[in-house]
């Protein structure tokens, strides 16, 4: 090979990805490809292992999921900070004076991937399921929108679905009864569903919809199979970052249950309740939440 030729070969190995094709560079389109490419190899991780061993299963998707994402982000973005489900002291909360602790670069970056590689693990690891995602966002210092969001992708690969907030999707036609004050369709968490959420809906006179991963939840009222999404008792910012992301960009409310604003890349990555919703619903299911909270 001449020298010419070599050198050729090695600038078109920088720029591929390693599916062979470099990835899109607005912010939007990169984490739509990312969130593709994990929930591929998490397609292929479940064909190979097959779920005889569910728990290794899912250790094996998570781990497999984060190593991709984070090999993709030290390639592709190598300045941005990371927070990822599967990092080491992702839940520790950081706090001035900790010791043991090293403060994340996160809390002075400017950009932030906000990462669940494989969220719903329990039902990626149940045969058949297609409840589960993987969750990209990106958290910038200068967003317009409240909660910092600025790009956002959920890939549901058992689904052969993707949405990402390069073509946030247009919200269908609104069914007359939920319009018009009439039973609503409220998504929850199908083994750790809100304490109050029976008695919520019960009030609201609304039908329950059990299912896996925030994501799949969030992007269910995305596609107007559900008017809402309600958790409460725990969760962390990586379960939600994204698809928020992509409800904020469709025009939906997302907020905590007491209306106040999600926020992002915190010290502390707890963001215990959240409710997404069609904007029209809002009032109507925070005054109903607020009714079913426990008083201190
Ligand atoms: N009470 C709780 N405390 C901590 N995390 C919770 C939680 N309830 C739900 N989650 C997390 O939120 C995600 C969606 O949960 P669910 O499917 O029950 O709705 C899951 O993420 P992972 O699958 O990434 O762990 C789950 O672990
Ligand atoms: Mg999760």
């Amino acid at each position: 090979m001449g020298e010419q030729t070599k050198a050729s070969a090695r600038v078109a190995v920088q720029r591929d990805g390693a599916d062979g094709g470099a990835p899109p560079v607005i912010d939007a389109a990169f984490a739509r490809w990312l969130a593709d490419r994990a929930g591929q190899e998490l397609l292929r991780v479940r064909a190979a292992m097959g779920h005889a061993d569910g728990k290794a299963l899912k250790v094996a998707g998570d781990k497999a999921a984060h190593d991709l994402i984070r090999a993709e982000l030290a390639r592709w973005r190598p300045a941005d900070a990371v927070l990822s489900e599967e990092d080491e002291h992702a839940r520790v909360a950081w706090s001035e004076g900790d010791a043991e602790v090293v403060r994340p670069d996160r809390l002075s970056a400017s950009r932030v991937w906000i990462v669940d590689p494989l969220d719903g693990t329990r039902e990626f690891s149940e045969e058949g399921r297609p409840d589960w995602a993987v969750h990209v966002a990106l958290w910038t210092a200068d967003s317009t929108n409240q909660a910092c969001l600025s790009a956002g992708a959920v890939a549901m690969p058992a689904q052969h679905s993707t949405l990402a907030t390069d073509h946030p999707p247009a919200y269908p036609p609104l069914p007359l009864e939920s319009a018009t004050g009439g039973a609503i369709r409220i998504a929850a968490s199908r083994t750790r569903p809100p304490a109050f959420v029976t008695a919520l809906a019960e009030d609201l006179g609304a039908e329950l919809v059990p299912m896996g991963s925030a994501g799949v939840k969030i992007a269910a009222v995305i596609n107007g199979e559900a008017d809402a999404y309600v958790h409460a008792g725990g969760q962390y910012e990586w379960d939600s970052a994204a698809p928020v992301a992509v409800a904020l960009a469709t025009g939906l409310h997302a907020s905590r249950i007491d209306g106040s604003p999600l926020s992002y890349n915190r010290a502390d990555p707890k963001l215990p309740d959240l409710v997404v919703c069609r904007k029209d619903l809002a009032p109507r299911l925070l005054a109903a939440i607020s009714r079913h909270l426990p008083t201190e």
